[in-house]
């Protein structure tokens, strides 16, 4: 506890050594601490009364829920409503349940001139939702922090105060107000009673300074202007956030969800918001954001789970990801779709059922394949042209067969007055009856499907790269034999994320003969249409009666908007239909860590996302993925040409500024020109640095890990370690204890699992490994150093790298 309240004074002390010297004498400390209690017992009041608020909505929604329930089914019409009013009922309950801890946690006052203006006396609070008093005219009780009028809560400063006298931070437990902090921005305004302290940078202190939990939580309550700027930064178009270690990404990301959730709610509500992370730590770490914010309706994915019905547990070397994360693998995989179209070298016969042979010849197949390809279409679509061209042939040729066996076997006939004699014996129908015993016929279907065979995405993939010659004539130009190598593996193997794109790629080129389920979408469209016409009309009856200058339903309604919403009634929110659907598109997406991604994988999520609505978050200097990108624009360029915006983030929250000097050497060494993000806080823990011999780590890094425990008091302990050291064996001896318990508040992690976490101490061992274990070694040694928020210790198990051998010898066995 003294550890962290000294920890928390030196931070304090770095800012007002920042901030402009403040006199306090023993008396003004005396008015500041009595108007601090009155000040807190006045604001439980309110929250009180914010709280009661939110009991009877609670119960209110769930007395409608439970009557909803109760319903019986009726008609088709009224299950659908009932349903609709239960997800809806459901989803406000859970965002209600959501929103308890610091449901309210600011407030604004205002000048007199703003108050004049606005014709208002009273301050604004802001809390996580809005609510209203029922009994008072449905005043507003809460301001939800998203909605324009909270705004200045984050944005306001001295220097332009936008109106706002003081802003108050209230911080809370549970429902107890436990201290209040208040930033005074028009001092002309206010007495000094009211300035109770350092407001808006102790909350954010405060919060920084917390005990990590293992997950990330929101910051609602602290957002800063740089932040808030680019959570509500319009959504149209790409958006790029690029920012250091700690600078908040994530957290602004997850914010400008719940954000555009709130401003955007009937566009997004359709169409859902997909957020993708880079594996399932992070999605696990990141999981309760926007539950805690009161949004659930976002779907969280890694690009690997983006193919509905598929797992991709299996991990492919380094080197195999990187190739099948290259653009030209479109061209290897259109290349191996053209393989599978195949004609015979001479002659392909077929012993038809019927026991005739019919026979297809190379040039008749060749001409079927040139018809079917000028289509265009994919794979399976266009071999609907292909198969009906040869049965036209096979038909034509069954039919002359037939026609000759009967002439040959049949004496010589008289013609009748009303005959001549063409040779056709067989008309039109016996042809249709011939080509559809031909169509049914089971050595025909097996010729066809060995020439254009029926595939899914997997069963071509699959064949590609465990077949050698396959693998080769497809890659052929492409990429070298070595290259060609890598991606060779072992018939069975578990699909790994870098498959995904590729087989979303495949779904493209492959298509789905859907002539059946198109015609039926078809028609559920054109009666979804129907009915909302319908509606429009009884509405429009009740219409007539207004008043002529009345606005008119069709001027706020129409019949496609209305589908859409009875289409959005389906009992599953957008995001679990999306999730369920590979060619859904989503209404915004919003990519984390978006430096790891492949040229491959941004194929596959601009697939599905068709406006181009994308907030894309990362760092060019944490790139540790040999596939993953150094520049945005080179990302960009082929889906938006220079149609980006790009948003900076300057200062780091995480990582106190003795880290970030020790990381900044490191980064220098990636690139002389880039600049680490300011830290915000000091803690006066300089790093600590050991050698150890290889054989010696695991005895001695438990009981490293045991005082790195102490001095966080309980909180987070991460091992970052090379990948070759990241086993069970090492794992069991950093996490377990004697019993075999295992300590939940100590993981034992490679760089790449690390990256985006965060943990109250970090100790990073055998850095030389790590900067030699991967092209972009330097940059997964400037993720693992910085991911602790408070102590970091390095071990050394070979010769220090450079870029840390400055810095050892004054820290040198702290530990
Ligand atoms: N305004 C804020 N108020 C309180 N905490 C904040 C604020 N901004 C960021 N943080 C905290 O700082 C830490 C780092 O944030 P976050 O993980 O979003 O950074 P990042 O830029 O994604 O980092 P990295 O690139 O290293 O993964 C988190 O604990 C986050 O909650």
């Amino acid at each position: 506890m003294l550890g962290r309240s000294l920890e928390l004074g030196r931070a304090l002390h770095t800012f007002l050594r920042k901030a402009p010297p403040l006199s306090v004498s023993a008396d003004d400390r005396k008015t500041t601490e009595n108007g601090k209690h009155t000040a807190i017992a006045e604001e439980q009041k309110y929250v009180s009364g914010v709280y009661d608020a939110l009991d009877a909505e609670r119960e209110l929604v769930e007395r409608r829920l439970a009557e909803s329930l109760r319903m019986a089914d009726g008609e088709p019409q009224a299950q659908a409503e009932r349903e609709a009013a239960t997800a809806t009922y459901s989803d406000r309950l859970a965002q209600l349940k959501s929103v308890e801890q610091g449901l309210c946690f600011g407030r604004l006052d205002f000048t007199d001139e703003r108050r004049a203006r606005d014709d208002t006396d009273s301050p604004l609070y802001i809390g996580r939702l809005g609510l209203f008093d029922d009994t008072d005219d449905y005043r507003p009780l809460l301001i939800d922090w998203r909605a324009p009028v909270a705004r200045p809560f984050y944005l306001a400063t001295a220097a332009s105060p936008d109106g706002v006298r003081r802003r108050r931070h209230l911080r809370t437990l549970s429902r107890r107000v436990v201290d209040v902090d208040d930033e005074i921005l028009d001092i002309g305004s206010g007495g000094d009673s009211d300035h109770l302290g350092l407001a808006g940078e102790a909350a954010l202190l405060s919060a920084l300074e917390r005990r990590r939990t293992g997950e990330m939580s929101d910051i609602v309550a602290t957002i800063q202007a740089e932040q808030d700027r680019i959570i509500r930064a319009d959504m149209g178009g790409v958006l790029v956030v690029q920012g250091g270690p700690g600078t908040g990404k994530t957290a602004v990301a997850l914010h400008r969800a719940a954000y555009l959730l709130y401003t955007y709610r009937r566009q997004l509500t359709t169409r859902g918001v997909l957020v993708v992370g880079p594996n399932s730590t992070f999605l696990r770490y990141i999981g309760q954001v926007l539950p805690s914010l009161g949004e659930t309706g976002v779907l969280l994915a890694t690009v690997g789970e983006l193919f509905p019905g598929l797992e991709a547990v299996g991990t492919d070397t380094p080197e195999a990801a990187e190739v099948k994360g290259r653009i030209v693998m479109t061209e290897v995989l259109e290349q191996a779709v053209r393989d599978r179209q195949t004609v015979p070298d001479d002659v392909l016969r077929i012993d038809a059922e019927d026991n005739d042979v019919l026979e297809l010849d190379r040039r008749t197949c060749e001409r079927a394949r040139a018809k079917a390809r000028a289509t265009l279409k994919p794979h399976n679509v266009a071999r609907r042209v292909f198969v009906d061209t040869l049965l036209d042939a096979l038909a034509e040729q069954a039919v002359a067969k037939l026609e000759s066996s009967v002439l040959d076997d049949v004496p010589d006939i008289p013609l009748t007055e009303d005959e001549t004699d063409d040779g056709v014996l067989l008309d039109e129908r016996d042809y249709a009856t011939i080509r559809r015993e031909l169509t049914e016929d089971r050595a025909v279907q097996a010729a066809l499907h060995r020439l254009w065979p029926k595939l899914t995405p997997q069963e071509l993939l699959a064949d590609l790269l465990t077949d050698a010659d396959r693998l080769a004539s497809a890659t052929e130009g492409h990429l070298s034999a070595a290259e060609t190598d890598t991606l060779l593996r072992v018939p069975g193997s578990w699909w790994t994320p870098a498959d995904v794109p590729l087989l979303d790629e495949l779904a493209e080129l492959l298509g789905e003969d859907d002539t059946e389920a198109r015609l039926r979408r078809e028609r559920r469209e054109r009666e979804e249409r129907a009915y909302a016409e319908g509606v429009l009309h009884v509405l429009e009856q009740d219409d007539e009666i207004l008043d002529e200058d009345q606005i008119r339903v069709r001027d706020v309604l129409d019949a496609e908007m209305i589908a859409e919403r009875q289409e959005a009634r389906s009992n599953l929110t957008a995001a679990q239909r999306a999730a369920q659907d590979r060619t859904w598109t989503f209404g915004h997406v919003i990519v984390d860590e978006a430096q790891e991604l492949s040229a491959m994988d941004w194929r596959t999520l601009m697939r599905r996302c068709p406006s181009r609505s994308m907030t894309l978050v990362g760092d060019v200097s944490q790139t540790g993925s040999r596939a993953g990108t150094s520049a945005w624009a080179d990302v960009l360029e082929p889906y938006v040409g220079q149609r980006w915006r790009l948003r900076e983030l300057t200062v780091n929250y995480r990582t106190p500024s003795e880290i970030m000097d020790l990381a900044a050497h490191v980064l220098a060494e990636i690139d002389p020109e880039l600049r680490a993000p300011r830290s915000v806080r000091d803690t006066g823990d300089v790093p600590w640095q050991r050698h150890l011999d290889r054989d010696g780590l695991a005895g001695e890094l438990r009981s490293m890990v045991d005082g790195e425990l102490a001095e966080v008091e309980g909180g987070t302990v991460a091992v970052v370690v090379p990948e070759d050291m990241a086993t069970h064996e090492l794992e069991a001896v950093v996490r377990f204890d004697s019993s075999g318990e295992a300590d939940e508040r100590v993981s034992l992690l490679p760089v790449d699992r690390a990256k985006g976490l965060e943990f109250d101490a970090v100790i990073v061992v055998a850095p030389d490994e790590i900067i030699t274990e991967s092209p972009r070694g330097l940059n997964d040694l400037y993720v693992a150093l910085t991911r602790a928020t408070k102590r970091l210790g390095v071990v050394h198990t070979g010769p220090v790298p450079d870029a840390l051998a400055a810095t050892t010898s004054g820290a040198q066995n702290a530990r």
